[in-house]
């Protein structure tokens, strides 16, 4: 079935949450040497081998991890979905016009930022989203914004005519006791809000073994993007293992 075909964009209640497995962080190990390995496309293929639905790579402007070569091996190589995240640089979104991948992710980017920090402010960038968002769609990927749980970007991102947001976990996965319940919740009605105002919804960022099972469980959620903790559990498990480990935790197998 073709999760991205036209008749499901208004999403698809009856399949099951994919796994979508981030490999940039194989690429971080590789870099800090500057060597030839390891190689995040064999590290993809192993993911897909024991039942990765999907790929995603952010390719940074500054290439601190994964490098436009990776993003043609991959999208050469990999039998699933290619999810490219980058940012609305211009620079970016050129590459990524050109780069073949099923799907965009538009996520805010700082230089100086470990991670991505937060959402990308949908308010704010809503000039640089109207040329981008319809540029990215007629290049052949249907285009995702990595947003904060926050209703009002929510709304803003549906009124930018992209099908799907993806809903940034990083608060809930950096929180704990009552904090974390907040956080979900807001999760819950993250997703519900944009349900109702036809967004497919996708989430990620931070997710691992323990945190993952509640938000596998929101309604409405599509595909969790999940890859630091999956790349690090593979150090001693494998890549094969980390994916079965992930899915059990999702609820996709016992
Ligand atoms: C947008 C996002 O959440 C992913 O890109 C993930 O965080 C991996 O990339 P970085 O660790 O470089 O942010
Ligand atoms: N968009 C989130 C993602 O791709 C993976 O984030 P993380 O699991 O590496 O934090």
């Amino acid at each position: 079935m073709d999760i991205y075909a036209p008749g499901m964009a208004k999403g698809a209640p009856d399949l099951a949450l994919r796994l979508h497995v981030n490999v940039d962080h194989v690429a971080t190990v590789r870099q800090a040497r500057r060597a030839r390995f390891p190689d995040p496309t064999e590290f993809a293929l192993a993911c897909e081998a024991a039942g990765a639905d999907g790929i995603t790579v952010h390719l940074r402007k500054d290439r601190r991890h994964i490098q436009d070569d990776d993003v043609q091996a991959l999208r050469g190589r990999i039998g699933t979905l290619l999810n490219l995240e980058c940012s609305l640089d211009d620079e970016m979104v050129d590459l990524a016009c050109d780069s073949g991948a099923d799907a965009f992710c538009l996520v805010p980017e700082n230089r100086a930022e470990v991670t991505t920090e937060g959402g990308l402010d949908v308010i704010a960038e809503s000039a640089r989203l109207a040329t981008a968002v319809p540029r990215l769609g007629r290049s052949g990927g249907l285009v995702s914004l990595f947003v904060d749980p926050d209703l009002d970007q929510i709304r803003a991102a549906a009124a930018t005519g992209a099908p799907f947001i993806e809903l940034h976990t990083g608060r809930y996965a950096n929180t704990v006791d009552a904090e974390r319940e907040a956080e979900l919740e807001r999760l819950r009605r993250a997703a519900e809000l944009a349900h109702e105002l036809g967004l497919r919804v996708n989430a990620g960022h931070g997710l691992d073994l323990v945190n993952v099972g509640p938000v596998a469980r929101i309604a409405h959620l599509e595909e969790l993007n999940i890859g630091h903790a999956l790349v690090a559990r593979a150090l001693f498990v494998g890549a094969g293992g980390a994916v079965r480990e992930m899915r059990v935790a999702m609820g996709l197998e016992g």
